[in-house]
């Protein structure tokens, strides 16, 4: 198999209210997918699905090995809740605790990793600081040092951007596109950013609880234009 991740005629459902009709396709390793789709079309579920998080009533999803490393950046509200006692070596540690079995306790190794994440995403001077004192693109790069922690060979981001204003934002899609092509990491990022995932993914992935469209993003440009498709909350 030369595909990374293979999903076939992916059904969810919640109760009646079918989310997910016979959706296919497959990434690459070092793909960027864009996945782009009206408010309710289906994306946080399918990128749940591929965590494993949802139940499938039909369909396949085939790993390249199931081992597939993968981490999550959830659509999550920021905090600015400077009494919150959790500090960022803390939350960057939750991220390696999935993968040990009890106790689970961060030893030398772990804050090693810890240390190497946060430097590789230069905010080794926040390590110490509670959560809730930094600003918004800080939190989001604390959160994305949690998510990769493990060195996942996939990165799943689900609207890391919403809440960041746009100089930030354009830094952190900067860092993304810097960990895809530099590092080599796949990336599934979620987003109504549809001008910065034409900016900086190498293919789109348009949802409408079936896939509407998935090819390179130059493709995207000519074939739909962008009057032809609306997203709700587009930028
Ligand atoms: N746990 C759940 N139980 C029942 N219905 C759900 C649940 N999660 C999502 N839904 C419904 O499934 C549909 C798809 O939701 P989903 O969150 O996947 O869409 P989305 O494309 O990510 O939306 P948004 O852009 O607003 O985040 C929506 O109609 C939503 O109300």
């Amino acid at each position: 198999m030369n595909q990374q991740i293979e999903v076939s005629n992916l059904i969810v459902r919640y109760g009646h209210h079918l989310v997910l009709d016979r959706v296919t396709f497959s990434i690459k390793k070092g793909d960027y997918i864009g996945l782009v789709g009206a408010n309710g079309s289906g994306k946080t579920t399918l990128v749940k699905a591929l965590l494993g998080l949802v139940p499938i009533e039909q369909g396949i999803i085939k790993f390249e090995n199931s081992t597939l490393k993968k981490g999550y950046l959830p659509q999550i509200a920021l905090t600015n809740d400077s009494l919150f006692p959790a500090e960022v070596k803390e939350i960057v540690g939750i991220g390696l605790l999935s993968d040990k079995k009890r106790p689970k306790i961060i030893n030398k190794e772990d804050q090693k990793k810890i240390d190497d994440i946060l430097e590789r995403l230069n905010i080794m001077p926040l390590k110490n600081k509670r959560i809730g004192d930094l600003s918004g693109g800080q939190q989001q790069r604390v959160l994305l040092a949690r998510a990769m922690v493990n060195k996942p060979e996939v990165l799943i981001l689900d609207e890391p951007t919403s809440a960041l204003d746009p100089r930030v934002r354009e830094d952190f899609y900067k860092l993304i596109h810097e960990i895809n092509t530099i590092d080599g990491t796949t990336i599934v990022l979620v987003s109504h950013d549809l001008g910065s995932v034409q900016k900086y993914a190498k293919k789109m992935l348009v949802l409408d609880r079936e896939v509407v469209f998935y090819d390179e993003v130059s493709k995207f440009t000519s074939s739909f234009g962008h009057d032809h498709f609306h997203l709700d909350g587009e930028a």
